[in-house]
This record gives structure tokens, sequence and C-alpha cells, in this order.
């Protein structure tokens, strides 16, 4: 699926907060300032890769939800907002139900989840458009047992269980097979996910947000207002460690590993044409030609992956992302970065530093290495002061040199931390 998939939201906000009681449906209360609601759709209305949102709300405060959106500005993306079911998926089944033809992927998201980031957002649709499905996750902190009437029963191996939350991204055609026959079988799921799974799909998971709370009961609440109050940035100021800084699937080091340092080189070449966009590190840059290939053809991000993967033994681009795979059709190469990167992350390494060339005799690189560098950087949750990039000519020799293609290569230093 290319980048420019258009993208729907679901929204589901008609639960009646039966844990939470009070007087208003939960999504209604008030979290500094505005509803729990209105909170949730700006996250996604404030998105350029979201191109339209469905809400679907409790009867009676249908007229309410527009109004505070309208009033909000949020109303732009908003497609429609509709009258929800009897539980959660019955909810989502009316919207799914009326998805335009032109929608290729919908994520579904939780009314009640408002402090979800751009990034998990992104991490997602990236996922989706991959693999077909994707759910945001964190790693459980407690141990989690099984217990029968009061006795535990079994302690689960903590290692691989996650906290499953939303946004949780499907191809559209996957996401209406999937409701479709959960409805034709009569089953009910807690999530998305688990009826995409029992058609026999794969549901993979992305980096989600501890900060990402559903908000279900009282305490909730409090934690909302602390997130809000900026509890957790000062945390993090002063050193304490949140779920960017812990791996999500930590493969042990073989002993006398630990520590080890490794570098890899990448090298690229794609040809000049016209008709088709310049890409370089994930920046578009305005030029009367752009490169050829099979992918956006960004041919400095294929010399870092190519750097990276041949730092950590993992092969090269040609072998995870082959060109004979309709899937990496025109796909963004910051896309396939992401994926190298939590290759590199579930290998146990992290990235020291990348240093990378573009060999082109035009257009002029350096207006635009600051903005590579920080979409790199960003791609690879990395900082940017350990990515250099440089640009070269050939002073006219060679086909760099007359403007048939354009060059790039890369020299990275990983490291392995466990
Ligand atoms: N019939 C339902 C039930 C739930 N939801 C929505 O699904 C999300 C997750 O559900 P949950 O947190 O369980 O909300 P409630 O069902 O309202 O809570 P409770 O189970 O405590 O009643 C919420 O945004 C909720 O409004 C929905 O759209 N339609
Ligand atoms: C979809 C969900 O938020 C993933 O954690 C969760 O399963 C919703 O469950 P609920 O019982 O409707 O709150």
């Amino acid at each position: 699926m290319t980048k420019e998939a258009k993208t729907a939201v679901i929204i589901p906000a008609a639960g009646s907060g039966k844990r939470m009681g009070g007087g208003i449906p939960k999504q209604y209360g008030n979290l500094g300032g505005m509803s729990i609601l209105a909170r949730t759709v700006k996250a996604f209305a404030d998105l350029n890769e979201i191109h339209q949102i469905s809400i679907v709300t409790n009867e009676d405060y249908l007229e309410r939800c527009r109004l505070e959106l309208k009033n909000l500005g949020l109303m732009s993306k908003v497609r429609e907002i509709l009258t929800g079911g009897q539980e959660r998926q019955d909810s989502i089944y009316r919207a799914i139900q009326r998805l335009p033809e032109d929608v290729d992927l919908v994520l579904v998201h939780d009314g009640v989840r408002p402090f979800v980031t751009g990034e998990v957002i992104r991490r997602t649709i990236e996922a989706a458009k991959l693999h077909g499905a994707a759910v945001a996750a964190v790693p459980v902190k407690d141990t989690i047992k099984m217990a029968e009437e009061n006795l535990l029963t079994k302690t689960l191996d903590r290692r691989s269980l996650y906290s499953v939350q939303t946004p949780q991204g499907f191809r559209k055609d996957l996401l209406v097979h999937a409701y479709d026959e959960a409805y034709r079988k009569n089953y009910y799921g807690t999530d998305d996910a688990v009826l995409v799974e029992k058609v026999g799909e794969k549901v993979h998971i992305v980096k989600g947000d501890y900060n990402n709370i559903k908000i279900t009961t009282m305490e909730d609440i409090v934690f909302g207002e602390a997130i809000l109050g900026g509890w957790i940035e000062n945390s993090r100021s002063i050193g304490f460690s949140s779920l960017d800084d812990i791996k999500m699937e930590p493969e042990e080091a073989a002993p006398g590993e630990e520590g080890e340092t490794r570098i890899g080189t990448g090298y690229d070449v794609h040809k000049l044409v016209r008709g088709r966009k310049l890409i370089l590190g994930g920046v578009e840059i305005p030029f009367e030609r752009g490169l050829l290939g099979h992918s956006d053809a960004d041919v400095l991000t294929h010399a870092v992956m190519d750097a990276l993967l041949g730092a950590a033994a993992l092969g090269d681009i040609g072998k995870h992302f082959p060109d004979t795979d309709e899937k990496y059709r025109g796909i963004s190469s910051i896309t396939l970065l992401e994926v190298v990167g939590s290759m590199l992350t579930s290998k146990g390494y992290c990235i020291v530093n990348i240093d990378a060339t573009v060999v082109a005799q035009k257009p002029k690189i350096a207006p635009h290495i600051s903005d590579m560098i920080s979409i790199m950087a960003r791609a690879l949750k990395m900082e940017e002061k350990r990515i250099n990039i440089k640009g070269t000519t050939t002073e006219k020799l060679g086909f760099c040199g007359r403007g048939e293609g354009i060059a790039a290569q890369a020299s990275v230093l990983i490291k392995r931390r466990i």
C-alpha cells in the first residue's frame, strides 16, 4: 500500500461508563477544559495522515458532541456522528458498515483514550499499511497470574505479555471481513484485533505509550490530571525511565557480547528520470526529475538501511523488502527505516552514530539536511546529534556528474546494550 492510503478513524464513544459511575457518560467528563472525547478527537484531527473521522456516541449526546467539536473547530474531518449499539463492538460495526468505498486503512480508537500521541498513531498507521493489521501495546509491568475461586492456578510468563491499547489499525477489507464473520458466527471480542485474529490473520504490535490510558475508573482521572499537569515530563527530565527507554522485544545477548560495537557500510544508486518525485532522507526536494525505483527510491535512506542491516549482520534491504513484492510499491523508505530500526532494537542494538553522503551534481542538498536529519532521527528514535548528512558533487565527472543518477553512501556504528 502506498503512503497516500486514505485513512479513516472510528472513535467508539457510546458507552455508559458503568465502572466510572457518575451522572454522565465518562467520555463527556471534563479533562483540563474540554471533554475527554473532544481531547481524543483532537489528537486525530491534528494529523495530516488522518483523512476522516467517524464518531459513534450515545443517542442523547449526539447534539452535545457535535456542538462541542464545532466550538473547538474540530469538525472539519468529522464525516459523521452516529448512534452507538449495545456493546463496543456493535458501535464500531455501525461505523464500519458506513465507510466510504475509497477508504484504504481504518483505525479504531477508544473515545476515552485522550492521551494518544501523534507518534503512536503514525506508528500504527505505518505498521497497518505494511502488515495489514497492527495494534499499539505496552509490555505489562506487573506479574500476571490466573486464579479460580481466589486461588492462584498459574503464573504467566511476563516476557510475552502485553497490555493492548488503541489505536488498532487495519486494511479496510480485512477489518470488514473480520467484523462480518463475527456477526455471521455470533461472537464478541473486547477489542478489534481479536476478531481479525479469529479469521486467521496476523496482527502486529507497535510500541504504544503508558500514558495512553483508557479512562475507565475514577483513578484514571487522577492519572489523567497528572499527565496533563506535566508530571510525566518532569519525571523524565530528572532521568526517570518510560517505555521509550524500554525495548519491546528484548533478546538476550550471547555471553561476552554485551557492549560489543560493530560498524556497517551502505551504498546505493538510483537513476534520475522525469515524472518522479525526488525524495532524499524522507524530504521531498523540488527538482525537475526524481529517482526511479520500486519504492520511493530514496537513495540516501536505502544506503543508511543497508549500513544498519550490515552492521547487525542482518543482510540487506533487498532481502527484507524485495522489489518483487507489490506491498513495497511506492512505499516511503522512511517507513522501511522504522522497520529496520525496530529490527536492530529487537536484537539488542542501539545506534551510536550515522554518517552519510549524498553524491549529486544537482540539486543542492545542503538546504534540506536538517529536515532529513530530523525525519531520520524520528524514524530511528535516536538523537539528531548522532546523525550527520553531507552532500557532494563529482565535479561533473561520471554518471552523478552528468546528472544521470544520484548515489549515496553511509557508515554506521552500533552497540549492543544488553
Ligand atoms: N456500547 C458501547 C460500549 C462502549 N463504547 C466505547 O468503547 C470505548 C471503550 O469502552 P469502555 O471503556 O468499556 O467504556 P464503557 O463501556 O462506557 O465503560 P463500562 O464498561 O465501564 O460501562 C469507550 O470509548 C466507550 O464509550 C461504545 O462505543 N459503545
Ligand atoms: C479495545 C481496548 O481498549 C484495548 O485495551 C479494550 O479491550 C476495551 O475494553 P472495554 O471493556 O470496552 O473497556
